[in-house]
C-alpha cells in the first residue's frame, strides 16, 4: 500500500478548486438506477470510493459512458440485479459505504434489494437500523444472513406512509427516500436529514420526475409516481475537502485561494473555523485564507472554554472534527473537541501527540486541545492513516510540521481525496507518493 513521504515547514500559495463532493456522488449514482433513461452527471470527483461504486454499477450491467473523468453518463436499462448476490459484489461493496444505497432504488424498481455488510470508514459502530426500519415501514420484509452480514428485502410493491425516523442518518433517507419515489401513494418522511447532498438528491429526483416537497427541511413528502425519466445533474463542490483546505492554510501559515465554493451551502463551516481565529475573506464564491502568523481560538462570552461538535445538519457535521482538532493544536488557546456520533475517531490523536501536540484524550468521544499558539512545532515522525479525515489530518500536521514524515495507508485518503499529493504540490507542499 501506498505511502506519502513529506518535507514539512513550507509555506503553500496559491489557488486551488475543490473536487465534486464525494458523498453527494455515491447519493447520486446509486440513484441512476431508478430509471432506465440515461443520466449524465458532471463535476463527479476521480477518488477511490466513487470509482469503485462507478464499477459496481458497471458490474451489474449499467451502461457507464465516462465521457471524462468529471463526467459521465449512466444507463441502467439492462441491470443483471442477481450480480448483487454474487460474492464478487460482496467483496468489493465491501470497501465502501455508498453500496448501501443500492437498496432503496432497487427495491422500488425491482421491489427486491440486498444490503451486504457495508465498508467505509471504521469510526465506531454504524448501525443500519433507519434504512431497515423505513424499507420494513414502507412494505418490505428483510432476512438477515449472519454469516456475511447481508440483508435480503423483498417487497409485494412499497406503499407510501409515515415516517418518523429513529435518527437523521444521511444515508438511510437518502435510501428511503429513493426507495419512496416509486412507491404507491405519499410518504412522509420526518426527522430526515437534510443535508445540502440530501437536498440535491432530491432536487435530481423531482428533475427526474419525482414529486418531494419539503426539501432542505427535516419533513420531506413524496408523492409516488409511476416511472423516473433521464436527467443530468451537477455536484456541489465537497465542504470536507474545502474545510480541511482552510484548516491546511492555516497550520501551514499559506496563503491559499479556494475557488468556486458554492459558500450559500457551506452551513456553519467558515465560522467554526473563524471561531478558532482563522481569518477569511469571501471574494464572490471564493474563500481566501491569507497567510497568518497566529490564530486565537475564541471563547465563549463568559471566558469559557469552547466545544466544538458534531450535530446532524445545520450543525456541524462529524468529517470536519478531526481537522478541526489539528488545527487547534498550533492555535492559541484552549478548545475542547467532542465527536458525538462516532466513537473512534478520536484515537488518531495518540500520532499527534507523538508529534508534539498537547492534546487529553479524556475518552473516546472527547478531546482537550491546549493550543500552545506554535511555541513548539509539530515534529515528522512515522505514522498510518486510520480513517480518510484523520489521513488528511495527519497529512496536514506533516505539512506543518518540522523535518520528515511518512504517512501509510494513503488508501485511506486516496478514498475521499482526489490526487491530494499533486494537487497539494502544485501549491508548493513537498509530498512523494512512494
Ligand atoms: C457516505 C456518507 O454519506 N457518509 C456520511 C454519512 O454516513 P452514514 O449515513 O453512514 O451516517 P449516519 O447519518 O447514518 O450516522 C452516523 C452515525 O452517527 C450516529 N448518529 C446519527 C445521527 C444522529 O443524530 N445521532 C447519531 O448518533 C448514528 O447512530 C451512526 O452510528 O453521514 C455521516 C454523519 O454525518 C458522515 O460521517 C459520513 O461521512
Ligand atoms: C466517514 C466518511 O465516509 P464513509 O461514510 O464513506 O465511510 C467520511 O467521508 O468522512
Amino acid at each position: 500500500m501506498a505511502s506519502f513521504e513529506v518535507e514539512g515547514g513550507r509555506r503553500l500559495k496559491g489557488e486551488i478548486i475543490p473536487q465534486g463532493a464525494k458523498n453527494e456522488a455515491l447519493q447520486i449514482i446509486s440513484a441512476v438506477l431508478l430509471t432506465p433513461e440515461p443520466v449524465t452527471i458532471h463535476n463527479i470527483p476521480d477518488i477511490l470510493d466513487v470509482n469503485n461504486l462507478i464499477d459496481l454499477l458497471g458490474g451489474m450491467g449499467v451502461k457507464v459512458n465516462r465521457i471524462d473523468r468529471q463526467t459521465c453518463t449512466f444507463q441502467a436499462d439492462d441491470v443483471d440485479i442477481n450480480y448483487l448476490r454474487r460474492d464478487e459484489f460482496k467483496a468489493k461493496s465491501g470497501h465502501l459505504r455508498g453500496s448501501v444505497m443500492f437498496a432503496g432504488p432497487m427495491l422500488g424498481r425491482w421491489k427486491k434489494a440486498f444490503i451486504p455488510k457495508p465498508g467505509g470508514d471504521k469510526i465506531g459502530r454504524r448501525r443500519l437500523d433507519t434504512h431497515i426500519l423505513g424499507f420494513e415501514k414502507l412494505g418490505a420484509e428483510f432476512t438477515y444472513f449472519p454469516e456475511d452480514g447481508f440483508f435480503y428485502f423483498t417487497t409485494e410493491g412499497l406503499k407510501g406512509t409515515y415516517l418518523l425516523l429513529d435518527e437523521p442518518s444521511v444515508t438511510g433517507t437518502a435510501n428511503i427516500v429513493m426507495a419512496a419515489v416509486l412507491a404507491e401513494g405519499t410518504t412522509t418522511v420526518y426527522n430526515a436529514a437534510c443535508e445540502p447532498y440530501l437536498q440535491q438528491l432530491c432536487l435530481m429526483l423531482n428533475n427526474m420526475g419525482a414529486k418531494i416537497s419539503g426539501v432542505g427541511s427535516n419533513l420531506l413528502s413524496i408523492q409516488g409516481v409511476d416511472r423516473l425519466y433521464g436527467t443530468e445533474h451537477r455536484m456541489l463542490p465537497d465542504m470536507i475537502e474545502i474545510g480541511s483546505f482552510i484548516g491546511l492554510a492555516a497550520m501551514t501559515q499559506s496563503d491559499i485561494t479556494i475557488k468556486n465554493v458554492r459558500l450559500d451551502q457551506l452551513g456553519v463551516i467558515p465560522d467554526r473555523f473563524q471561531q478558532l481565529g482563522i481569518q477569511m475573506n469571501f471574494i464572490d464564491d471564493d474563500i481566501h485564507v491569507p497567510a497568518q502568523d497566529l490564530y486565537e481560538i475564541q471563547t465563549y462570552m463568559d471566558g469559557g472554554v469552547l466545544t466544538m461538535y458534531d450535530h446532524p445538519w445545520p450543525g456541524l457535521t462529524p468529517d470536519l472534527l478531526s481537522i478541526i482538532l489539528v488545527v487547534a493544536t498550533q492555535a492559541k488557546g484552549s478548545l475542547l473537541v467532542h465527536q458525538k456520533m462516532f466513537e473512534s475517531r478520536l484515537f488518531f490523536v495518540d500520532k499527534l501527540i507523538d508529534m508534539g501536540a498537547r492534546i487529553i484524550l479524556c475518552d473516546p468521544h472527547r478531546a482537550t486541545v491546549i493550543g500552545l499558539g506554535r511555541q513548539y512545532p509539530l515534529r515528522g515522525i512515522k505514522m498510518s492513516s486510520p480513517d480518510i479525515r484523520a489521513g488528511v489530518s495527519l497529512l496536514i500536521a506533516a505539512l506543518s510540521a518540522e523535518g520528515k514524515s511518512v504517512i501509510q495507508n494513503v488508501d485511506q485518503i486516496d478514498r475521499g481525496y482526489q490526487n491530494i499529493d499533486t494537487r497539494l504540490n502544485a501549491l508548493g507542499a513537498s509530498i512523494k507518493r512512494v
